[in-house]
């Protein structure tokens, strides 16, 4: 489908290849890294002000230039006399079983401020997904196949019923948001509150590495009702479909809270091998792995040695590891089913091999400590303005007043 407006009262408009497939591939590590439970069943979000909660401010730093240009795409199509807001920015995934009737986006009263949507699709139907097509009640088009990069934009009232048919294979992962023209609902005001706390009394050296919030915010069960049987920690389970097991050398072995599992410092096992290095928590072994999904082979060429660091799991440690996974997850089929991904054998073994993760340990680093870099520079300019944007850092003072 070309670029177009298809509604004669310019109610909706539809943008192909709008975001670059590696923005959408940056995006996707960033949710399948730090995803909660969403708000619907086998819904999963990571909004903005999880990441800063979860010590990744760092991670907001991608959005920026994608909020920016749809921002202004919006405004120019929707003709808009003064500047909208952004209400809200989320990543969100559905997995098998997860999908939505006829509705428009104010449909509930504490939704009436959002007078605009975008959704960004960041994979594809039929390659990554299955089910999941987006459909308008009236008018054309009159259904969407989402397709990585392409962007659907409309008025998120009456004019724009709309539904998606229910996921029945593969995770479904858009980018949203949604614009209101009352400033009161400025999202930008309140991530720079909660940036206001978090970024205080750090620097760019302790502001990147993860720090998971509780448990529950990562438990998944059938239905999501708490007292369900069967049920997930949902980072267990993004690395346990990907192949890997993790240890927990501090694991006492009768300590079975989840949230304090969460924050001790975990190696990677996969299969009768264990790597050699530790990592901080299970967060940030799952942002390397994903981290190395997204760059792949691009990590080649800091390929290392792997001999010293790659050694044999022991009895003792195996125990300790099928221990662990029942605690986070007492039905490890049901994972599968919930993350089944439609990757060929051939395309998920690219997401494994030691040195490539030794060399995503490094390469990782440097991403998320250059991000945290640039978060410190130009959180001063967005407290003066009160609005999250891409500073030119040739500004030389943070009481410049020419933003943008
Ligand atoms: O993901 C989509 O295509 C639309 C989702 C939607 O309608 C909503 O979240 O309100
Ligand atoms: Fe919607």
């Amino acid at each position: 489908m070309s670029e177009v407006d298809f509604e004669p009262q310019h109610s909706r408009f539809f943008i192909p290849n709008f975001l670059s497939l590696d923005e959408c591939r940056e995006l996707e590590f960033i949710h399948k890294s730090s995803s909660t439970v969403g708000y619907r069943p086998n819904v999963f979000s990571s909004t903005l002000s999880h990441l800063i909660a979860t010590n990744s401010s760092h991670l907001v730093i991608p959005f920026i230039p994608i909020r920016e240009r749809l921002k202004d795409r919006l405004e120019e199509f929707f003709k808009c006399e003064y500047e909208l807001v952004i209400e809200f920015t989320g990543l969100i995934s559905w997995s098998k079983g997860a999908s939505i009737g006829w509705h428009s986006d104010d449909n509930r009263p504490y939704l009436k401020q959002r007078h605009f949507s975008a959704v960004c699709y960041l994979n594809t139907y039929g390659k990554d997904f299955s089910g999941g097509i987006f459909h308008f009640q009236d008018g054309e088009p009159k259904s969407i196949m989402p397709k990585a990069g392409d962007v659907v934009m409309y008025t998120a009232d009456h004019h724009n019923i709309h539904s998606v048919d229910e996921i029945t294979e593969g995770e479904r992962l858009t980018v949203a948001l949604w614009f209101s023209r009352d400033g009161s609902h400025d999202e930008d005001k309140k991530l720079i509150s909660l940036l206001s706390q978090h970024l205080l009394h750090k620097n760019v050296a302790d502001s990147y590495l993860p720090l998971p919030a509780s448990g529950n915010m990562y438990w998944f069960s059938h239905g999501q009702a708490s007292d369900c049987q069967f049920g997930f920690n949902i980072c267990w389970a993004r690395l346990h479909v990907l192949g890997y097991d993790i240890y927990i050398s501090q694991d006492s072995g009768g300590d079975s809270d989840v949230s304090d599992l969460l924050v001790k410092p975990v190696h990677l096992v996969r299969g009768s091998e264990l790597l050699d290095q530790e990592f901080v928590n299970i967060m940030h072994a799952l942002q390397v792995v994903h981290f190395y999904c997204w760059k792949g082979s691009a990590l080649l060429d800091k390929v290392s040695n792997t001999d010293s660091k790659v050694v044999k799991v022991t009895n003792v440690q195996r125990e300790k590891i099928s221990d662990l996974n029942s605690v986070l997850s007492n039905n490890e089929d049901f994972a599968s089913k919930v993350f089944c991904n439609m990757l060929s054998e051939e395309n998920r073994s690219i997401c494994f091999d030691w040195s490539g993760i030794l060399a995503a340990v490094a390469a990782w680093e440097d991403y998320a400590l250059n991000l945290s870099q640039k978060i410190h520079l130009q959180f001063p300019y967005w407290k003066i303005h009160e609005s999250i944007y891409n500073v030119q850092l040739d500004e030389q003072c943070p009481c410049s007043t020419n933003k943008r």
